[in-house]
Protein backbone atom coordinates (compact mmCIF):
# COMPACT_ATOMS: atom_id res chain seq x y z
CA UNK A 1 0.00 0.00 0.00
CA UNK A 2 3.01 2.21 1.01
CA UNK A 3 4.87 1.61 -2.07
CA UNK A 4 1.44 2.54 -4.22
CA UNK A 5 1.43 5.59 -2.15
CA UNK A 6 5.30 6.41 -2.91
CA UNK A 7 4.24 5.85 -7.36
CA UNK A 8 1.31 7.69 -6.75
CA UNK A 9 2.96 10.83 -5.07
CA UNK A 10 6.30 10.09 -7.24
CA UNK A 11 4.18 10.64 -10.65
CA UNK A 12 1.84 13.76 -8.81
CA UNK A 13 5.11 15.47 -8.35
CA UNK A 14 6.68 14.84 -11.14
CA UNK A 15 8.37 18.15 -12.73
CA UNK A 16 7.93 20.26 -9.74
CA UNK A 17 11.08 21.88 -8.16
CA UNK A 18 12.16 23.82 -4.84
CA UNK A 19 13.42 26.47 -6.97
CA UNK A 20 10.41 26.98 -9.17
CA UNK A 21 7.28 29.52 -7.35
CA UNK A 22 5.18 27.43 -4.87
CA UNK A 23 2.26 28.58 -6.74
CA UNK A 24 4.13 27.37 -10.18
CA UNK A 25 4.65 23.80 -8.21
CA UNK A 26 1.41 23.33 -7.05
CA UNK A 27 -0.40 23.80 -10.94
CA UNK A 28 1.80 21.37 -12.02
CA UNK A 29 1.07 19.02 -9.61
CA UNK A 30 -2.87 19.60 -10.09
CA UNK A 31 -1.92 19.23 -14.16
CA UNK A 32 -0.61 15.86 -13.45
CA UNK A 33 -3.17 15.15 -10.82
CA UNK A 34 -5.67 16.19 -13.25
CA UNK A 35 -4.99 14.01 -16.28
CA UNK A 36 -4.51 11.07 -14.40
CA UNK A 37 -8.21 11.75 -13.02
CA UNK A 38 -8.85 13.20 -16.46
CA UNK A 39 -7.15 10.04 -18.48
CA UNK A 40 -9.04 7.17 -15.96
CA UNK A 41 -12.14 8.62 -16.50
CA UNK A 42 -12.38 9.40 -20.07
CA UNK A 43 -10.70 5.84 -20.95
CA UNK A 44 -13.25 3.88 -18.42
CA UNK A 45 -16.30 6.10 -19.93
CA UNK A 46 -14.78 5.82 -23.82
CA UNK A 47 -14.62 2.06 -23.36
CA UNK A 48 -18.39 1.89 -22.27
CA UNK A 49 -19.41 4.08 -24.83
CA UNK A 50 -17.97 1.96 -27.27
CA UNK A 51 -19.66 -1.34 -25.92
CA UNK A 52 -22.45 0.33 -26.79
CA UNK A 53 -21.89 1.81 -30.02
CA UNK A 54 -21.86 5.00 -29.33
CA UNK A 55 -19.14 5.77 -31.83
CA UNK A 56 -18.85 9.40 -31.43
CA UNK A 57 -18.97 9.49 -27.83
CA UNK A 58 -16.66 7.14 -27.93
CA UNK A 59 -14.20 8.57 -30.42
CA UNK A 60 -14.19 11.66 -28.80
CA UNK A 61 -13.66 9.98 -25.03
CA UNK A 62 -10.77 8.40 -26.49
CA UNK A 63 -9.51 11.35 -28.18
CA UNK A 64 -9.34 12.72 -24.57
CA UNK A 65 -7.70 10.24 -22.92
CA UNK A 66 -5.11 10.73 -25.42
CA UNK A 67 -5.22 14.75 -25.11
CA UNK A 68 -5.00 14.70 -21.17
CA UNK A 69 -2.16 12.08 -21.48
CA UNK A 70 -0.23 14.46 -23.60
CA UNK A 71 -0.79 17.47 -21.97
CA UNK A 72 0.78 15.38 -18.88
CA UNK A 73 3.76 14.63 -21.80
CA UNK A 74 4.30 18.04 -23.04
CA UNK A 75 4.40 19.25 -19.23
CA UNK A 76 7.22 16.62 -18.42
CA UNK A 77 9.39 17.09 -21.68
CA UNK A 78 9.32 20.92 -22.11
CA UNK A 79 9.97 21.52 -18.03
CA UNK A 80 9.32 25.33 -18.83
CA UNK A 81 6.31 27.74 -19.14
CA UNK A 82 5.82 27.32 -22.82
CA UNK A 83 5.53 23.78 -21.74
CA UNK A 84 3.28 24.74 -18.74
CA UNK A 85 0.71 27.07 -21.13
CA UNK A 86 0.63 24.26 -23.48
CA UNK A 87 -0.29 21.70 -21.26
CA UNK A 88 -2.90 24.13 -19.60
CA UNK A 89 -4.64 24.71 -23.02
CA UNK A 90 -4.56 21.60 -24.11
CA UNK A 91 -6.60 20.42 -20.83
CA UNK A 92 -8.94 23.07 -20.75
CA UNK A 93 -9.65 23.08 -24.84
CA UNK A 94 -10.30 19.26 -24.25
CA UNK A 95 -12.59 19.87 -20.94
CA UNK A 96 -14.49 22.58 -23.17
CA UNK A 97 -15.15 20.45 -26.08
CA UNK A 98 -16.32 17.54 -24.07
CA UNK A 99 -18.32 19.43 -21.83
CA UNK A 100 -19.92 21.58 -24.98
CA UNK A 101 -20.47 17.88 -26.56
CA UNK A 102 -22.23 16.23 -23.62
CA UNK A 103 -24.24 19.27 -23.53
CA UNK A 104 -25.07 19.34 -27.51
CA UNK A 105 -25.90 15.56 -27.21
CA UNK A 106 -26.95 14.53 -23.57
CA UNK A 107 -24.72 11.82 -23.12
CA UNK A 108 -26.10 8.91 -21.56
CA UNK A 109 -29.28 9.45 -20.67
CA UNK A 110 -29.05 12.99 -20.56
CA UNK A 111 -26.72 12.83 -17.83
CA UNK A 112 -24.31 14.30 -20.12
CA UNK A 113 -24.53 18.19 -18.47
CA UNK A 114 -23.78 17.28 -14.89
CA UNK A 115 -20.32 17.32 -15.89
CA UNK A 116 -20.18 20.92 -16.78
CA UNK A 117 -19.87 21.48 -12.86
CA UNK A 118 -16.30 20.38 -12.80
CA UNK A 119 -15.07 23.33 -15.62
CA UNK A 120 -15.37 26.60 -12.98
CA UNK A 121 -12.85 25.00 -10.33
CA UNK A 122 -10.68 23.50 -12.97
CA UNK A 123 -10.35 26.06 -14.95
CA UNK A 124 -10.29 29.21 -12.85
CA UNK A 125 -7.21 26.99 -10.82
CA UNK A 126 -5.06 26.36 -13.72
CA UNK A 127 -5.43 30.16 -15.64
CA UNK A 128 -6.25 32.17 -12.21
CA UNK A 129 -8.43 34.05 -11.16
CA UNK A 130 -8.57 36.68 -13.83
CA UNK A 131 -7.94 34.66 -17.09
CA UNK A 132 -9.79 32.37 -15.57
CA UNK A 133 -13.01 34.30 -15.28
CA UNK A 134 -12.54 34.92 -18.64
CA UNK A 135 -12.60 31.95 -20.17
CA UNK A 136 -15.48 30.60 -18.00
CA UNK A 137 -17.90 33.70 -18.96
CA UNK A 138 -16.55 32.61 -22.49
CA UNK A 139 -18.00 29.13 -22.01
CA UNK A 140 -21.78 30.73 -20.47
CA UNK A 141 -21.65 32.34 -23.39
CA UNK A 142 -21.18 29.03 -25.34
CA UNK A 143 -23.88 27.62 -23.09
CA UNK A 144 -26.22 30.09 -23.61
CA UNK A 145 -25.91 29.93 -27.37
CA UNK A 146 -26.27 25.96 -27.07
CA UNK A 147 -29.31 25.83 -25.02
CA UNK A 148 -31.74 28.57 -26.05
CA UNK A 149 -30.72 28.90 -29.74
CA UNK A 150 -34.13 29.38 -31.69
CA UNK A 151 -36.25 25.70 -32.08
CA UNK A 152 -33.10 24.09 -30.18
CA UNK A 153 -31.35 24.24 -33.47
CA UNK A 154 -27.83 23.24 -31.96
CA UNK A 155 -29.73 20.66 -29.70
CA UNK A 156 -29.32 16.88 -30.12
CA UNK A 157 -31.17 16.08 -27.34
CA UNK A 158 -34.46 17.61 -25.88
CA UNK A 159 -34.11 19.29 -22.53
CA UNK A 160 -36.91 21.24 -20.80
CA UNK A 161 -37.18 25.34 -20.35
CA UNK A 162 -36.41 24.65 -16.44
CA UNK A 163 -33.98 22.52 -16.84
CA UNK A 164 -32.00 24.85 -19.44
CA UNK A 165 -32.88 27.59 -17.08
CA UNK A 166 -31.73 26.14 -13.32
CA UNK A 167 -28.55 24.64 -15.28
CA UNK A 168 -27.40 28.00 -16.44
CA UNK A 169 -28.25 29.26 -13.04
CA UNK A 170 -26.51 26.76 -10.94
CA UNK A 171 -23.80 26.54 -13.19
CA UNK A 172 -23.33 30.55 -12.74
CA UNK A 173 -23.53 30.36 -8.96
CA UNK A 174 -20.88 27.71 -8.71
CA UNK A 175 -18.65 30.15 -11.20
CA UNK A 176 -19.19 33.14 -8.99
CA UNK A 177 -18.28 30.53 -5.86
CA UNK A 178 -15.10 29.34 -8.00
CA UNK A 179 -14.16 32.84 -8.67
CA UNK A 180 -14.31 33.92 -4.83
CA UNK A 181 -12.50 31.22 -3.58
CA UNK A 182 -9.56 31.56 -6.19
CA UNK A 183 -9.75 35.57 -5.68
CA UNK A 184 -9.55 34.93 -2.12
CA UNK A 185 -6.60 32.25 -2.40
CA UNK A 186 -4.30 34.14 -4.64
CA UNK A 187 -4.98 37.49 -2.78
CA UNK A 188 -3.63 35.09 0.41
CA UNK A 189 -0.92 33.52 -1.58
CA UNK A 190 0.01 37.14 -2.89
CA UNK A 191 0.31 38.25 1.21
CA UNK A 192 2.40 35.59 1.87
CA UNK A 193 4.84 35.45 -0.51
CA UNK A 194 5.57 39.91 1.04
CA UNK A 195 5.16 38.51 4.34
CA UNK A 196 8.05 35.75 4.04
CA UNK A 197 9.98 38.30 1.75
CA UNK A 198 9.92 41.27 4.40
CA UNK A 199 10.58 38.69 7.13
CA UNK A 200 13.52 37.19 5.00
CA UNK A 201 14.33 40.84 4.79
CA UNK A 202 14.39 41.58 8.42
CA UNK A 203 16.48 38.56 9.42
CA UNK A 204 19.44 39.37 6.99
CA UNK A 205 19.81 42.98 7.53
CA UNK A 206 20.19 45.83 10.52
CA UNK A 207 17.66 47.71 11.03
CA UNK A 208 19.12 50.70 12.02
CA UNK A 209 21.51 51.31 8.57
CA UNK A 210 19.33 48.69 6.35
CA UNK A 211 23.03 47.34 6.03
CA UNK A 212 22.85 43.27 5.94
CA UNK A 213 23.38 42.00 9.50
CA UNK A 214 26.43 39.41 10.54
CA UNK A 215 23.56 36.91 8.82
CA UNK A 216 23.30 38.06 5.72
CA UNK A 217 27.19 39.00 5.37
CA UNK A 218 27.68 35.27 6.25
CA UNK A 219 25.14 34.61 2.65
CA UNK A 220 27.28 37.22 0.96
CA UNK A 221 30.59 35.57 1.77
CA UNK A 222 29.36 32.20 0.91
CA UNK A 223 28.33 33.08 -2.23
CA UNK A 224 31.52 34.14 -3.02
CA UNK A 225 33.55 31.21 -1.88
CA UNK A 226 31.40 29.38 -4.53
CA UNK A 227 32.54 31.69 -6.68
CA UNK A 228 35.71 31.81 -6.10
CA UNK A 229 35.88 27.76 -6.05
CA UNK A 230 34.68 28.21 -10.35
CA UNK A 231 36.94 31.29 -11.24
CA UNK A 232 39.74 30.96 -8.90
CA UNK A 233 40.36 34.91 -8.38
CA UNK A 234 40.58 36.03 -5.02
CA UNK A 235 38.01 38.54 -3.33
CA UNK A 236 39.02 40.56 0.28
CA UNK A 237 37.69 41.31 3.33
CA UNK A 238 37.67 44.22 4.99
CA UNK A 239 37.00 44.63 8.87
CA UNK A 240 36.31 48.71 9.67
CA UNK A 241 35.39 50.32 13.84
CA UNK A 242 34.80 53.54 14.25
CA UNK A 243 37.53 54.75 16.73
CA UNK A 244 36.63 55.97 20.11
CA UNK A 245 33.23 55.61 19.52
CA UNK A 246 31.98 54.71 22.93
CA UNK A 247 32.89 58.92 24.24
CA UNK A 248 30.73 59.73 21.01
CA UNK A 249 28.26 58.15 22.71
CA UNK A 250 28.51 58.99 26.24
CA UNK A 251 29.31 62.82 25.42
CA UNK A 252 26.35 63.22 23.02
CA UNK A 253 23.91 60.39 23.97
CA UNK A 254 22.58 57.09 21.45
CA UNK A 255 20.94 58.66 19.63
CA UNK A 256 23.63 60.71 17.81
CA UNK A 257 25.79 57.56 17.83
CA UNK A 258 23.06 55.98 16.08
CA UNK A 259 22.81 58.89 13.54
CA UNK A 260 26.97 58.55 12.73
CA UNK A 261 26.36 55.05 12.65
CA UNK A 262 23.89 55.66 9.83
CA UNK A 263 25.80 58.54 8.11
CA UNK A 264 29.23 56.50 8.09
CA UNK A 265 27.47 53.43 6.72
CA UNK A 266 25.69 55.36 3.82
CA UNK A 267 29.36 56.97 3.47
CA UNK A 268 30.60 53.23 2.78
CA UNK A 269 28.51 52.55 0.68
CA UNK A 270 27.97 55.30 -1.48
CA UNK A 271 31.89 54.77 -1.91
CA UNK A 272 31.77 51.02 -2.99
CA UNK A 273 31.44 50.02 -6.35
CA UNK A 274 28.19 48.17 -6.83
CA UNK A 275 29.11 44.58 -6.71
CA UNK A 276 30.82 45.26 -3.06
CA UNK A 277 28.72 44.35 0.32
CA UNK A 278 29.12 46.16 3.33
CA UNK A 279 27.42 44.65 5.95
CA UNK A 280 26.83 45.93 9.88
CA UNK A 281 28.93 43.06 11.91
CA UNK A 282 28.30 44.51 15.25
CA UNK A 283 28.16 47.42 17.06
CA UNK A 284 30.46 50.26 15.49
CA UNK A 285 32.20 47.58 13.36
CA UNK A 286 31.25 47.07 9.47
CA UNK A 287 32.56 44.26 7.16
CA UNK A 288 33.29 44.42 3.53
CA UNK A 289 33.12 42.26 1.53
CA UNK A 290 35.21 43.17 -1.87
CA UNK A 291 34.39 40.26 -4.93
CA UNK A 292 37.19 39.66 -7.50
CA UNK A 293 39.80 42.24 -5.23
CA UNK A 294 43.08 41.05 -4.11
CA UNK A 295 44.74 42.33 -0.82
CA UNK A 296 46.94 44.59 -2.15
CA UNK A 297 44.05 46.26 -4.04
CA UNK A 298 41.40 45.70 -0.90
CA UNK A 299 44.15 47.88 0.74
CA UNK A 300 43.69 50.61 -1.66
CA UNK A 301 40.16 50.90 -1.06
CA UNK A 302 40.29 50.83 2.58
CA UNK A 303 42.75 53.79 2.26
CA UNK A 304 40.38 55.47 -0.08
CA UNK A 305 37.15 54.94 2.36
CA UNK A 306 39.57 55.85 5.66
CA UNK A 307 40.58 59.13 4.08
CA UNK A 308 36.93 60.01 3.05
CA UNK A 309 35.73 59.29 6.57
CA UNK A 310 38.29 61.75 7.42
CA UNK A 311 37.88 64.68 5.46
CA UNK A 312 34.26 64.47 5.42
CA UNK A 313 32.65 65.92 9.04
CA UNK A 314 29.39 64.94 10.48
CA UNK A 315 26.97 67.83 11.66
CA UNK A 316 24.23 66.86 13.58
CA UNK A 317 22.43 69.62 15.54
CA UNK A 318 24.72 72.24 14.04
CA UNK A 319 27.70 70.57 15.71
CA UNK A 320 30.90 68.69 13.75
CA UNK A 321 31.76 65.37 14.71
CA UNK A 322 34.80 64.33 12.96
CA UNK A 323 34.75 60.84 12.80
CA UNK A 324 37.59 58.24 11.45
CA UNK A 325 37.85 54.40 11.47
CA UNK A 326 40.61 52.08 11.30
CA UNK A 327 41.00 48.82 9.13
CA UNK A 328 41.84 45.23 9.01
CA UNK A 329 41.99 43.69 5.86
CA UNK A 330 42.97 40.04 4.41
CA UNK A 331 42.36 38.40 0.90
CA UNK A 332 40.41 35.39 0.79
CA UNK A 333 42.00 32.94 -1.76
CA UNK A 334 41.15 29.37 -2.75
CA UNK A 335 42.35 27.64 0.16
CA UNK A 336 41.53 29.76 2.96
CA UNK A 337 39.06 28.99 5.60
CA UNK A 338 36.84 31.86 6.67
CA UNK A 339 37.57 31.97 10.52
CA UNK A 340 41.19 32.09 9.84
CA UNK A 341 40.84 35.28 7.17
CA UNK A 342 38.39 36.50 9.44
CA UNK A 343 40.29 36.24 12.64
CA UNK A 344 43.49 37.84 10.61
CA UNK A 345 41.48 40.62 9.30
CA UNK A 346 40.19 40.87 12.59
CA UNK A 347 44.20 41.07 14.57
CA UNK A 348 45.09 43.63 11.15
CA UNK A 349 42.55 45.93 12.69
CA UNK A 350 43.18 45.56 16.06
CA UNK A 351 47.21 46.46 14.93
CA UNK A 352 45.76 49.23 13.34
CA UNK A 353 44.08 50.86 16.36
CA UNK A 354 46.93 49.89 18.67
CA UNK A 355 49.07 51.73 15.94
CA UNK A 356 47.18 55.14 17.02
CA UNK A 357 43.91 54.78 15.36
CA UNK A 358 42.65 56.08 11.79
CA UNK A 359 44.70 53.60 9.55
CA UNK A 360 44.40 50.64 7.38
CA UNK A 361 46.46 47.40 8.36
CA UNK A 362 46.86 44.39 6.03
CA UNK A 363 47.21 40.68 7.05
CA UNK A 364 50.37 40.78 5.88
CA UNK A 365 51.72 43.76 7.58
CA UNK A 366 51.13 41.44 10.66
CA UNK A 367 54.36 40.06 12.46
CA UNK A 368 53.92 36.40 13.02
N1 LIG B 1 24.67 54.59 19.47
C1 LIG B 1 24.99 53.32 19.37
N2 LIG B 1 26.08 52.86 20.01
C2 LIG B 1 26.40 51.56 19.87
C3 LIG B 1 25.64 50.68 19.08
N3 LIG B 1 26.22 49.46 19.15
C4 LIG B 1 27.31 49.57 19.93
N4 LIG B 1 27.43 50.84 20.38
C5 LIG B 1 28.42 51.40 21.27
O1 LIG B 1 29.69 51.43 20.65
C6 LIG B 1 30.65 51.57 21.69
C7 LIG B 1 31.88 50.78 21.35
O2 LIG B 1 32.85 51.09 22.28
P1 LIG B 1 34.25 50.39 22.36
O3 LIG B 1 34.13 48.96 21.95
O4 LIG B 1 34.82 50.68 23.72
O5 LIG B 1 35.10 51.06 21.24
P2 LIG B 1 35.47 52.56 20.95
O6 LIG B 1 35.00 53.50 22.00
O7 LIG B 1 34.99 52.85 19.56
O8 LIG B 1 37.02 52.54 21.01
P3 LIG B 1 38.01 51.97 19.93
O9 LIG B 1 37.25 50.99 19.08
O10 LIG B 1 39.10 51.33 20.70
O11 LIG B 1 38.47 53.12 19.12
C8 LIG B 1 29.99 51.13 22.98
O12 LIG B 1 29.81 52.24 23.80
C9 LIG B 1 28.64 50.60 22.53
O13 LIG B 1 27.63 50.88 23.47
C10 LIG B 1 24.47 51.21 18.42
O14 LIG B 1 23.75 50.53 17.71
N5 LIG B 1 24.21 52.52 18.58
Amino acid sequence: MSKLKRLFLTFINRGTHPQLDEDVNRRIMVVNLFSVVGVTITCLLGIRALTEASWILAALLLLSTLLFASAHIVQQTMKNQTGRLISMIVLLGCLMLLMAFLLVTGGVANTGPLWIYTVPPVTLFFAGFKRGLMIVCAFILLMVFILFSPHDALLLTVYSPEFKTRLLLSFMTITFLSAFYECSRETTYVRAVSLREEFEQQALHDQLTQLPNRRGAYAHIDQESRRIQRNGRPFSLVLADIDHFKSINDQFGHSVGDIILQRVARLFVDRLRAQDVVARWGGEEFLFILPDTPQASAAFVAEHLRTALEAQPIVINGHTHNVSASFGVCEFNQDAKLDRVLSLADTALYQAKRAGRNKVTTSSDLSD
